[in-house]
């Protein structure tokens, strides 16, 4: 007989039992287990496993979930795009809590709810008996209430995306949606400047309009300043930082350190 299972609450459930607390997150972007896990033990309250920028696939993805899966951090997953197949099999290897990248309209994510969703309300293949997201059918019926078990944020990060925020926002089956500073930037024409005024103010007007929505936004921030003046604003979640990013500037600060004491300088190549 085997073990009735149920699944981890979803992004939804978390955001929505924050009490107003913004949730703060942390990048991990080394395509390691062990990083993962890292991060996820950090105390943060959720954790963004991404696949469009780093070196992470459906198999090192599962691994990391598998890592993270002892801790209370929630794990979100970054597709590279919102690409229907894509969608699918990270669904199906267990990610509950998709973050999609570049969503510029409504229509688009439209087309991404119903990939996220069985027929007859969506376009998702069938494959619960052997996937990890049902636990190969161990998860009391799975199929009928798949939508439940999972989340869906879409990433503003363009102008177009700005322009459409409202439209966005009221798409039923997206959960949140997520600020892109970076890619907003250079949209904008400020590439670079993810704390251009014209960014911040696209950044604010996104956070507004997600609220008066009714649906959660979150930004990513590594400028403590800026998530500082995001959460103030009302931003839900914000990102503060990457596994990656931490990495590389602490170890150099630590030979920087030392460098004066050993005599020498950073070696260059
Ligand atoms: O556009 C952004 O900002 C993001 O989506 C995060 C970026 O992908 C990454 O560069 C982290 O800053």
């Amino acid at each position: 007989m085997p073990v009735p299972l149920t699944l981890p609450p979803t992004f939804r459930d978390r955001l929505a039992e924050a009490d107003g607390r913004a949730l703060i997150g942390l990048w991990t972007c080394a395509g390691s287990p062990v990083t993962a896990e890292i991060v996820a033990g950090s105390g943060c309250d959720w954790v963004l496993l991404d696949a469009e920028h780093s070196p992470n696939g459906l198999e090192s993805v599962l691994a990391q979930l598998h890592a993270m899966s002892a801790y209370p951090a929630t794990p979100l997953v970054r597709p590279p795009f919102g690409d229907t197949v894509l969608i699918k099999q990270f669904l199906d290897l267990g990610a509950q809590n998709l973050l999609i990248p570049m969503v510029d309209s409504a229509e688009q994510a439209e087309q991404i709810v119903r990939a996220a969703r069985y027929p007859l309300g969506g376009v998702r293949g069938v494959g619960s008996a052997l996937a990890r997201s049902a636990r190969w059918n161990r998860v009391d019926g799975y199929l009928g209430r798949a939508s439940e078990t999972i989340s869906l944020t879409v990433q503003i990060e363009s102008a177009a995306a700005v322009q459409d925020v409202e439209r966005i926002a009221a798409v039923d089956g997206v959960d949140a949606l997520f600020v892109g500073p970076s890619d907003l930037a250079a949209s904008m024409g400020h590439l670079g400047q993810q704390s251009h005024p014209e960014v911040v103010d696209a950044v604010l007007r996104s956070i507004e309009a997600g609220r008066a929505a009714g649906t959660p936004v979150g930004v990513n921030a590594f400028v403590p300043a800026d998530a500082e003046r995001y959460i103030a604003a009302g931003a839900s979640f914000v990102a503060v930082g990457a596994d990656v990013a931490i990495l590389a500037r602490q170890t150099e600060a630590l030979v920087d350190r030392f460098a004066g004491v050993a005599g020498g300088e950073r070696s260059s190549y």
